[in-house]
């Protein structure tokens, strides 16, 4: 992948222990009902499933259909990006504080049909300060199947009035808060 300095933590960083109230082996559920990523409210959206086996990476689910097309039968990138920006939050929910993307890379490697499953795992692979590193892998319909799209990125960490003061509400997107409200 052609990656920027700005997403790979620097040298040394250890790796971040999984926060103990981390959900781990259940479905992680949208963190709101009308999230594009994530809601199963959205009438259009990603319909995003995903897990965590250990709280610090997700695996995720997402089928490309008809509305998630830019070429004839295949998917808009950035829809793939939107996917991989999504289980990349995923994560760092899981470390149980309020994060936004800051910075997002993807490598397109390969085309994605419609119909096609993605399976995306993503990880985070240092904390330093505000910001969280992350990278993303999504593969075409098996977990060993071809890697199509490959992300990384900086998630920085916002305080909960973030979202009041920019969003109207904090919603599903600060730990601890009601989700889906
Ligand atoms: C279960 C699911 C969970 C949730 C799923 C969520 C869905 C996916 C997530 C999203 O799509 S979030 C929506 C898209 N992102 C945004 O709307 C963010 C818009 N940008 C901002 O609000 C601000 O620019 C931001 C909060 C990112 C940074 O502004 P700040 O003024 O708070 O931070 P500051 O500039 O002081 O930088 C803090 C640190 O972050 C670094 N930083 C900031 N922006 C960066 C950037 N773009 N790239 C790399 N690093 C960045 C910056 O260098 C600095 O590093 P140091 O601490 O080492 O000095």
């Amino acid at each position: 992948m052609n990656r920027s300095t700005l997403t790979v933590p620097p040298a040394g960083t250890p790796q971040p222990e999984p926060h103990p109230e981390a959900s781990v082996g259940v479905p992680l559920g949208p963190h709101y009902a009308r999230c594009f990523g994530c809601g199963p409210d959205h009438p259009t959206g990603l319909h995003l499933e995903a897990v965590s086996h250990d709280g610090l990476s997700v695996h995720a689910e997402f089928t490309v259909g008809d509305l998630h097309q830019g070429a004839p039968g295949l998917a808009h990138g950035g829809v793939l990006a939107t996917a991989i920006d999504e289980a990349l939050g995923m994560v760092v929910w899981l470390l149980r504080k309020p994060y936004v993307t800051g910075r997002l890379e993807t490598d397109y490697l390969r085309p994605v049909p419609v119909g096609t499953t993605l399976l995306i795992t993503t990880r985070c692979t240092g904390v330093v300060g505000r910001k969280a590193y992350l990278e993303a892998e999504a593969r075409l319909d098996a977990p060993d199947g071809p890697v199509a799209v490959r992300g990384a990125a900086v998630f920085v960490e916002v305080p909960a009035a973030h979202f009041e003061r920019h969003g109207g509400g904090a919603g599903g997107m600060v730990p601890g808060r009601e989700v889906n409200p």
